[in-house]
């Protein structure tokens, strides 16, 4: 194949993501527009473990109107670069860009997220670092495509980005968070969860600043876990008997909706389903694409 620096021909730097810097480029061969990740790998000498190679080779197959298409993995000098169509921008911008994110538009974005996750889940792919950065708006079409799924078992999760930018830990689930090492596909309905009520409020649900302050706003809402409301949490390996005893809501639709005001009833309960400590109990991709939230969404 062509060598990735004369077939790209990088036109401005779009974002820092986790692994690596995101250009907007020109592939030179197809005149198309593209976003070119390029992923550090800690040990550059090393070059790419060819499990990675593998496992993102992979990805190339995971096709979804609501995932960004990978067009391409490119590996050369060690260095390994992902192209992705190219979106005008992520929801995080987008979000910072209107007043206020109509219900309507809201409930179509995430029925279209949860068609994205139930795709993924089905064929056991997790993304594990869901946020508004990754997920991309196209406007005219009124679509969004989440970028960066499986990413994170390919490379791991680090704390920092490669420029030493902290990770942001506003969307991981509780029990990523308590150090649970075999956590699964519940973990993308959390950070969904987290993101639709961020769309919803123009606020990030749970802004913790590190690990253990981002724990304390999940408890001081939802309450402090303990057996009878997530069995087996007392044995996560970051659990402490220690932790200050938040009490537990009663109704935590009610309670969540203390916060949120912009969202229906309907809206509040599904949230309350995805907000759930136990990975167990909280509702699938599939469950939720059956809520009565969007009966009346008209497609
Ligand atoms: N940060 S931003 O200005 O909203 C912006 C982000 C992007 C894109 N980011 C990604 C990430 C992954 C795949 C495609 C794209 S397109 C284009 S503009």
């Amino acid at each position: 194949f062509v060598q990735s620096e004369e077939r790209y021909q990088k036109l401005e730097k779009i974002g820092e993501g986790t692994y690596g810097l995101v250009y907007k480029a020109k592939d030179n061969q197809t005149g198309e527009i593209v976003a070119l990740k390029k992923i550090r790998m800690d040990h550059e000498d090393e070059g790419v473990p060819s499990t990675a190679i593998r496992e993102i080779s992979l990805l190339k197959e995971v096709q979804h109107p609501n995932i960004v298409p990978l067009k391409d993995v490119v590996y050369d000098e060690s260095r390994l670069y992902l192209i992705f169509d190219f979106v005008d921008l992520d929801l995080k911008k987008y979000m910072e860009s209107v007043p206020q994110l109509d219900r309507v538009q809201v409930k179509k974005f995430i029925h279209q997220m949860l068609q994205a996750l139930n795709y993924c889940h089905q064929n056991r792919v997790i993304h594990r670092d869901l946020k508004p950065q990754n997920i991309l708006v196209d406007i005219k079409q009124q679509n969004t495509q989440i970028a960066d799924f499986g990413l994170a078992r390919a490379f791991g999760l680090p704390l920092k980005t490669y420029t030493h930018e902290v990770i942001t830990l506003w969307y991981r689930a509780p029990e990523i968070l308590l150090g649970q090492r075999q956590y699964s596909t519940p973990v993308d309905i959390w950070s969904l969860g987290c993101i639709f009520a961020e769309m919803a409020q123009k606020r990030p649900l749970f802004c913790g600043d590190s690990e253990i302050d981002q724990l304390f706003k999940i408890f001081k809402i939802m309450g402090t876990p303990k057996e009878s409301t997530w069995p087996g949490v007392s044995t996560l390996p970051d659990f402490k008997s220690t932790f200050p005893r938040w009490p537990t809501p009663t109704n935590p639709a009610a309670t969540l909706g203390r916060d949120i005001t912009n969202l229906c009833p309907l809206g509040l309960d599904l949230l309350a389903k995805m907000i759930v400590y136990d990975p167990y109990a909280r509702i699938t991709a599939e469950e939720a694409l059956k809520h009565a939230y969007f009966d009346d969404l008209n497609n």
